[in-house]
């Protein structure tokens, strides 16, 4: 009977859910979890432990007849399942698919319905990219090369063990990323987990972005141990290569057509992971980088998402100039892209949100200490850290615009009811994850306006639905403003029209394609006036917002100091006009 099993009928098993938020599982208790378009999925009970597994090993052993290498992936979430479909999807040199894959997935609350549906053949995650549904669909039913499950005991199964579970850095404070800490348990007692039931010759890659030394001097030691107990000599085969998905249009290309870095404990695991790497990614088009160690591809991780980041702070210093000094600072960035040396110099939008531009540079300064030994971190570290404090409290400052923007239409922020078009943390994919819109959303709230939300790829905002249990039990942003309470309640609304009505004002917080082709009449229309807008994200071009102030509306936008001038001709055209009307009908009467 397997140690999971086992650990369930001996006591009663307190499963950690995904952020640590523990729940008393008892067997006779049915606990459901929730598909966001609310499908419900009784959890598994220990009976049918047994049962899952021998249905895995009869495929797997029809999988190892036509010769496929049998891979787990732990972890099915938006670096997991796409990652799982894209080496189910793998064909070797004569055409064949050379692939069984195992999608292992925890069964918690939050997660385990992503399971049922891998297994009918839908993504677990919503996306722009058309190709994420197709090779799920295509791989799980009809190539029949990959399955999900929740009993680990695949892992006696595998040949290759593919490591995509997270590994959070919890913040204790808004603005100072130095004072928290990374959460190493749900790596830890996976890592001990794959220790415990993995055959020897077993590769296991590591794909999370961990704090930099976790491969080397926290993953292998446990796997060690779990060896050493089962009396196994050999050393195990471990690497670490990170993911640079792009949730979003392209997301299977950025993981199949794009660069990879990996590097192995030892020589094996170091073949290993190249001899895999090369037949999952297209490395003919984008070479595979190979380094020396596993600190190498972690630290590149780190080191990668912290330029990113610090690029986007950076900008907000400018930005905020700009608006201060008639600069619109899009035009500037645009200007300034020209030269070849500066391509990637980016707008910030209203929060750099997402899973991980918030989170991996702290894993690295947490780890300079606390993995690797050092204590002058904060001698070292000045701009990393900084960055992530600035991009975390950027989204106060759209709060600040919206208030100004309806002061200047005699209106005040408390009472008012606002829209915010966008909850994701970037376009195109439904993931709120640390996403910019949830500052805006909190501090407007905190400042008494009524909030309403559209997001065409989010059906539920868990971090506001949830907030008492989201991320975790009192990891909720909500912790860091007052007045939250209702915000359980706030409902992604899915009409347009119905969202916008009666509002007045609206903030474009994410660059969602369909907010693009809005016009100011129709938006005027459905509210039922004119209204305050905020564009956070250069979403409206000049032309739209001189539109919106001839139709009565107040506008305002991060980095967009060039506004000013669009209000005062708008106002001197307005001003002309009346003048010349008023001198017409004085000739009149004077005739
Ligand atoms: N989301 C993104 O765009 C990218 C994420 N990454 C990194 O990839 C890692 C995963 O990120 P996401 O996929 O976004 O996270 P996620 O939260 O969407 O997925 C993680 C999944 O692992 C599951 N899980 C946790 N512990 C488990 C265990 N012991 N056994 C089985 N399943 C377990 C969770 O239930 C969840 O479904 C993180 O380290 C992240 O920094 C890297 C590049 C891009
Ligand atoms: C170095 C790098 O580009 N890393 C990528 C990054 O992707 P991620 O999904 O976080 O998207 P992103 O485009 O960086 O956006 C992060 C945040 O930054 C904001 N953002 C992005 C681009 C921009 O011009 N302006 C802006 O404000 C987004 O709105 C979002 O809130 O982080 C991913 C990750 O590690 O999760 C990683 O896989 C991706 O390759």
């Amino acid at each position: 009977m397997s140690t999971q099993i086992k650990s369930h009928f001996i006591e009663t098993e307190v499963l950690q859910d995904e952020r640590d938020s523990l729940i008393d599982f008892t067997p006779q208790i049915k606990d459901y979890s929730v598909s966001p378009e609310g499908e419900k999925f009784p959890l598994p009970v220990p009976e049918e432990y047994e049962k899952e597994f021998k249905r895995i090993e009869k495929l797997v052993n029809q999988a190892r007849i036509e010769g496929k290498e049998i891979v787990v992936v732990m972890g099915v979430g938006f670096v997991g399942a796409v990652m799982a479909a894209i080496i189910a999807d793998t064909k070797n040199e004569n055409g064949n698919y050379s692939k069984f894959v195992i999608g292992c997935q925890r069964p918690s609350i939050r997660s385990y319905w992503k399971i049922p549906l891998l297994n009918r053949g839908q993504s677990p995650v919503k996306s722009e990219d058309k190709e994420v549904d197709e090779i799920i669909k295509r791989c799980v039913l009809e190539t029949k090369t990959l399955v999900a499950t929740y009993t680990n005991d695949c892992l006696k199964l595998a040949d290759v063990v593919v490591v995509d579970i997270q590994c959070d850095y919890i913040k204790c404070e808004l603005g100072n990323v130095r004072s928290g800490e990374a959460d190493m348990a749900a790596l830890e007692s996976s890592m001990k987990t794959i220790g415990e039931n993995i055959r020897p010759d077993c590769l296991v890659l590591i794909e999370t972005t961990v704090a930099p030394g976790t491969t080397e001097f926290v993953a292998l030691p446990l796997l060690k141990k779990a060896f050493y107990k089962r009396g196994i000599d050999s050393t195990p085969l471990l690497a670490h290569s990170y993911e640079r998905v792009m949730p979003g249009k392209d997301y299977v290309a950025s993981v199949r057509d794009f660069w990879r870095v990996c590097a192995g404990c030892n020589n094996e695991a170091k073949e290993k992971v190249e001899k895999f790497l090369k037949e999952v990614i297209n490395t003919g088009d984008h070479p595979l980088t190979v380094m020396d160690r596993p600190i190498e591809s972690e630290t590149a991780k780190i080191i990668e998402n912290s330029y990113r980041a610090t690029i986007l702070a950076f900008l907000n210093e400018w930005s905020l100039f700009s608006e201060r000094n008639g600069v619109d600072v899009i035009k500037v960035i645009n200007a300034i892209k020209m030269r070849p040396t500066h391509s990637n110099i980016i707008f910030p939008g209203p929060g750099i949100g997402g899973y991980c531009l918030p989170k991996d540079g702290g894993l690295g300064y947490w780890a300079y200490k606390h993995i690797l030994g050092f204590e002058d971190g904060d001698d070292v570290f000045k701009i990393t850290p900084t960055s992530i404090d600035v991009n975390d409290t950027r989204a106060l400052h759209v709060a600040e615009l919206t208030r100004d923007a309806l002061r200047n239409m005699d209106r005040y922020i408390a009472g008012a009811e606002v829209l915010i078009c966008g909850a994701s943390y970037r376009q195109d994919v439904g993931d709120t994850r640390y996403s910019g819109s949830e500052i805006v959303v909190r501090k407007l709230t905190e400042m008494g306006a009524e909030m309403r939300v559209h997001d065409p790829y989010v059906d539920h905002w868990y971090e506001m639905e949830s907030q008492d249990t989201y991320p975790a039990s009192g990891q909720s942003w909500k912790r860091f403003f007052r007045n939250q309470d209702g915000l359980t309640e706030l409902k992604m609304k899915n009409e347009f029209p119905a969202a916008v009505k009666g509002i007045e004002a609206l903030i474009f917080a994410v660059p969602h394609d369909q907010y693009f082709t809005l016009e100011p009449e129709a938006i005027v229309e459905m509210a039922g006036g004119p209204i305050a807008v905020i564009d956070c994200f250069g979403i409206l071009p000049d032309e739209k917002i001189r539109r919106y102030f001839e139709l009565g509306c107040e506008v305002k936008a991060l980095g967009r100091g060039h506004i000013q001038r669009i209000k005062k001709e708008v106002r001197e055209s307005k001003l002309q006009k009346q003048t010349s009307k008023i001198s017409t009908v004085s000739q009149v009467y004077k005739r």
